[in-house]
């Protein structure tokens, strides 16, 4: 899709002069006394059993109580920054953090007190659903709130990335290597290597809830849809011969929650098993979910998943996620050039979706009511409420609003 299209513009919000960018993430611990009073952070209100609590905080012990997820934030903040000061776009980019500091709220609070009134949030999250989209919004609907700031300050947010050129290519080269890794401890026989795109898992509820409620979904999920248009398009970068004699799958991890609530699965760990199971010789194993390496990939990805590899006798290796890739950051310059006011933004284009994903959300879009709530949380780059949303595509991919 390109900037002429009508569909773009469409789900495109117009540009403004934004006071600042502000880097948006999870957050982790920075040393062992942090650990419990993150993972309370992350678990408050949400029925994460204790037992799951302390078996997660091993993970993080056993790095020193360190996630490495700031590092990496730091990391990539100021090379986003940099960026766009390269493009002559002298705004500053800001980090905030929903489970560890700088916490949203003071960031929000500190942006104001300096005369910030107009903030652009960009997600550490490429892919639509509750915790990797909606969550992020209501950090900032919420803030603004609890702040009584609502009326003075504007926040946007940019879109979903899923389908963004420099979010794709990091796991193409990293297949591309992958495969070659494996395949060359293989041997001269080789064999059936699987290719296991790994994202996290989430709630069916939340999967099924993820997209604008009306429109559809391969699987009834937009979160489960567009982790299978990215890995197909990955596949299709890669190529038939060097992806050789292979099989594919998009697998779930790091599932947490009361066991009696259903998950996505199959979990990473399963499919190794089932695969091992049909003869399967190698694996790689392609973190599409994330964007960084932090400690859902280093723990659940390289210590357990790849362990059971080694039990069951097969060469594996896990591919990286975009960091700070060069390619990566000039993808998120890019969107967030596409916000700003100016003359020359780079066109919007999805490598594998129908258009663009929507700058901002119908109020139905992933929709999860907490526990105890008596309505969704507010939530920043929302549609109001009474404009057209849309509700599904027509047969030519144009999306129909009502
Ligand atoms: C979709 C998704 C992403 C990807 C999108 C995004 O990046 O936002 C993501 C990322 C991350 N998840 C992370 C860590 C945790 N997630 C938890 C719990 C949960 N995640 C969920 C979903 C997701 N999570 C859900 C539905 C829960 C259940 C409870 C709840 O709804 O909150 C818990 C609680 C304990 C447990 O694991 O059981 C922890 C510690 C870290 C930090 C890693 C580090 O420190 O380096 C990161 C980047
Ligand atoms: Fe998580």
């Amino acid at each position: 899709m390109t900037a002429g299209n009508p569909l773009s513009q469409a789900r495109a919000h117009a540009p403004e002069d934004y006071d600042a960018v502000i880097l948006s993430s999870f957050g982790g611990p920075e040393g062992q006394d942090d650990v419990i009073p993150f993972l309370r952070n992350v678990t408050r209100g949400r029925g994460i059993p204790d037992e799951r609590l302390e078996e997660v905080a091993t993970h993080y012990r056993a790095n020193g109580g360190v996630s490495p997820i700031n590092a990496q934030n730091r990391a990539l903040r100021s090379a986003l920054e940099a960026e766009l000061l390269g493009r002559g776009l002298s705004v500053p980019v800001l980090w905030a953090n929903r489970n560890w500091a700088p916490y949203v709220q003071d960031v929000v609070r500190e942006c104001h007190s300096r005369g910030m009134r107009k903030l652009l949030v960009l997600a550490t999250s490429a892919y639509s659903g509750y915790s990797s989209c909606r969550q992020y919004r209501e950090d900032y609907g919420v803030a603004l709130d609890e702040l009584g700031l609502a009326d003075e300050m504007q926040i946007d947010k940019v879109r979903q990335y899923y389908d963004a050129e420099g979010f794709l290519q990091p796991f193409v080269e990293g297949l591309r290597e992958g495969l070659a890794r494996v395949r060359s401890q293989l041997g001269p026989d080789g064999g059936r290597v699987a290719v296991l795109f790994s994202t996290h898992s989430v709630p069916t509820g939340d999967a099924e809830a993820s997209g604008p409620a009306r429109m559809e979904f391969e699987e009834g999920s937009a979160y489960v849809a567009q982790h299978l248009a990215v890995a197909r398009t990955v596949l299709e970068r890669v190529g038939p011969e060097e992806l050789g004699d292979h099989t594919w799958d998009l697998v779930y991890q790091s599932r947490s929650g009361p066991p009696q609530v259903p998950w996505l699965e199959p979990d990473v760990n399963d499919a190794v098993e089932e695969l091992a199971g049909r003869g399967v010789a190698g694996v790689v194993i392609v973190p599409l979910g994330f964007v960084s390496d932090h400690m859902e990939v280093m723990w659940d990805l390289d210590t357990e998943a790849l362990q059971t590899c080694e039990r069951l006798g097969l060469p594996a290796v896990r591919t990286p996620t975009a960091g700070t890739h060069p390619a990566f950051v000039k993808g998120l310059a890019d969107l967030v050039e596409q916000r700003l006011a100016g003359p020359d933004a780079p066109p919007r284009r999805s490598t594998c979706a129908q258009g663009t994903w929507f700058d901002d959300c119908a109020p139905d879009c992933c929709v999860k009511v907490l526990r105890g709530a008596t309505g969704p949380r507010p939530t920043i780059a929302q549609r109001p409420a009474g404009e057209p949303i849309p509700v599904g595509l027509d047969e030519s991919g144009e999306v129909r609003w009502a």
